[in-house]
């Protein structure tokens, strides 16, 4: 721990680890940050909410020393923040694990935890026996079960965050940042996650969680501070506001008479999204759009069968290992199969092929937007209508005032939030990016819409445009496959189908309960639906 850690706060007390005081950050005429402030206690658990673009990466980014405030302060401990680019300086104050990691997957455990202090000095050899015993160490001080000679990217998701944080703490950092960390965990690494950080808490570090599912911070934080428009709204004890008065503060609206109760954490499913009930009409068109016949996938599924009627919106939930994603995946032309078949109306589509899936009408919405969904050096009009340039134009031409406008409905229509269409994607908020991706896949008008955890990263308002824009597609005729371990994703579909090892293990008809859904992913509930009701309760994290 730093000698600093002690030092008062003016007013008597123990001073904050880390405190924004009255920050404000521009880019360009957009206002990220207006006189804002946080203050988060040693060993507290705070959570900073709100809508997609209200302020949360800006405020990392000053508080981690990435950029630098225009105006306002920062201090840690009671002391003044380290210098600009003082990296070592500001090491030993703050960490932040993002939702992407930084751990290099081709080095060891041991080699990512030393990264550039692995000897003793510039020109010393590198003693690796005791580069691993050290590492030993710093794993087993902090409970993290991992091999130290392990490669790094054969790590899980989870184990890498592990890595992550415990190479924070190595550097003196009391004080975490952890923006989004669930968002690639399931319900298990989730639990697991919590677990260690509450650990953690009691060894005096500070978190600050930034996470648009608000029952994560009821799970975990004590304190709650939420951003709208680039300003400060509220800080408060979690336990003294309700989901609807957080909810109001993210939103600046009055909730209404769907939303979620008005004191106390949310029930699950009252949420106020979109919901696919038991008495709703079923969906008319009778005809299959989407059939998947004895598919295997090496390391996926083997055998596996699924239909989407047109009309239909069919949830596909699993685990992070149940093979869900590789087989939404799969349809959309992304990886071969070893056997089975594939078709979309009737078509089939050529397994491992895009332009063959494309051309069959097949639209994606991948799961990692960062790596398969955005080109970041161009505008926010020009992915939106990446797939449709087509129709932009005639005999191969775009035309930038027909690109303009088809951009400017996609923004309106799914509430994007930019200065303009021409503005570069790469300066929205990670949920309005989120917003471009299924903006696009939504532009071809796709007869199949695979959409992988479509809302991931997206706020609790933006949620319900993009799963009621799903739920048009399919009430257009068309179909969709939303795969997804998130119960608010899968609230909205007809039916769910839940994997498990790569296999299909159970099917709900509308009306499930979430204990159903989350026993079956997590495999203690191999039975059929209709007889699944006596399932017991082993939902970990109600998502
Ligand atoms: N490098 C940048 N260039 C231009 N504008 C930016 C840049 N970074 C952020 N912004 C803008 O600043 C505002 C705040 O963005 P920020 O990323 O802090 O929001 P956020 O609350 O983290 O949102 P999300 O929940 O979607 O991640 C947004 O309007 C965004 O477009």
């Amino acid at each position: 721990m730093t000698d600093t850690a002690t030092a008062p706060a003016p007013g008597g007390g123990p001073a904050p680890v880390a405190e924004a005081i009255g920050v404000g950050k521009r880019f360009g005429a957009t206002v990220a940050l207006r006189d804002a402030r946080i203050a988060v206690a040693a060993g507290e658990a705070h959570a900073l909410v709100g809508r997609n673009g209200a302020g949360k990466s800006t405020l990392v980014s000053l508080l981690t020393g990435l950029q630098r405030p225009d105006t306002g302060g920062l201090r840690f401990s009671g002391e003044p923040a380290p210098a600009f680019g003082d990296i070592d300086a500001w090491r030993s104050r703050v960490a932040c694990v993002y939702q992407r990691s930084t751990i290099i997957p081709g080095l060891t455990v041991a080699e990512n935890l030393f990264l550039n202090r692995q000897s003793a000095g510039p020109l010393r050899p590198i003693r690796w026996r005791q580069l691993r015993r050290r590492a030993e160490e710093l794993l087993g001080e902090y409970g993290v079960d991992v091999d130290p000679a392990a490669r790094a990217g054969e790590l899980t998701v989870e184990q890498r965050q592990f890595v992550e944080i415990a190479r924070a703490l190595s550097f003196g950092a009391r004080f975490i940042v952890l923006d989004e960390p669930t968002a690639k965990l399931d319900a298990r690494g989730i639990a697991r996650l919590f677990d260690k950080l509450r650990d953690l808490r009691r060894q005096g570090v500070a978190f600050l969680f930034i996470s648009h599912h608000l029952q994560e911070v009821y799970d975990l934080c004590t304190t709650v501070t939420v951003y709208r428009d680039a300003t400060h709204i509220l800080t408060a004890p979690v336990a003294e506001v309700g989901h609807q008065a957080l909810v109001e503060a993210m939103t600046g609206e009055t909730a209404t008479a769907t939303d979620a109760p008005a004191a106390g954490p949310p029930a699950a499913g009252a949420t106020g999204l979109p919901t696919a009930r038991a008495g709703d009409p079923a969906p008319t068109a009778p005809g299959t759009l989407l059939t998947i016949e004895d598919l295997t996938l090496p390391g996926a599924c083997r055998d596996l069968s699924l239909a989407v009627r047109a009309g239909e919106v069919v949830g596909l939930a699993g685990a992070a290992a149940s093979g869900h994603v590789r087989v939404g995946e799969a349809v959309a032309g992304l990886h071969r199969a070893e056997a089975g078949r594939i078709t979309v109306d009737g078509r089939a589509v050529r397994t491992g092929s895009v332009p063959s899936a494309l051309a069959a009408g097949v639209g994606l919405v991948p799961e990692d937007r960062h790596l398969q969904g955005l080109v970041h050096h161009r505008s926010v009009a020009e992915n939106a209508t990446l797939t449709v340039t087509g129709q932009l134009g005639p005999f191969g031409t775009v035309l930038p005032a027909r690109t303009r406008v088809f951009a400017q409905r996609m923004i309106r229509d799914l509430d994007i939030k930019t200065p303009g269409a021409a503005t570069l994607v790469s300066a929205l908020s990670g949920g309005n990016q989120q917003k471009v991706v299924v903006a696009r896949a939504l532009a071809t008008d796709p007869r199949v819409l695979v959409a992988v955890r479509p809302t991931n990263g997206v706020d609790v308002r933006s949620k319900e445009f993009l799963l009621r824009r799903i739920r048009q597609v399919a009430d257009g005729g068309k179909a969709a496959l939303i795969v997804s371990d998130e119960l608010d994703d899968l609230r909205v579909c007809d039916r769910v189908v839940v994997m498990f090892h790569g296999r299909v293990v159970a099917e709900f008809d509308r009306g499930w309960r979430d204990e159903q859904v989350v026993a079956a992913v997590e495999g203690v509930a191999g039975r059929a639906p209709t007889s699944a009701t006596g399932v017991s309760d082993t939902a970990e994290h109600g998502r």
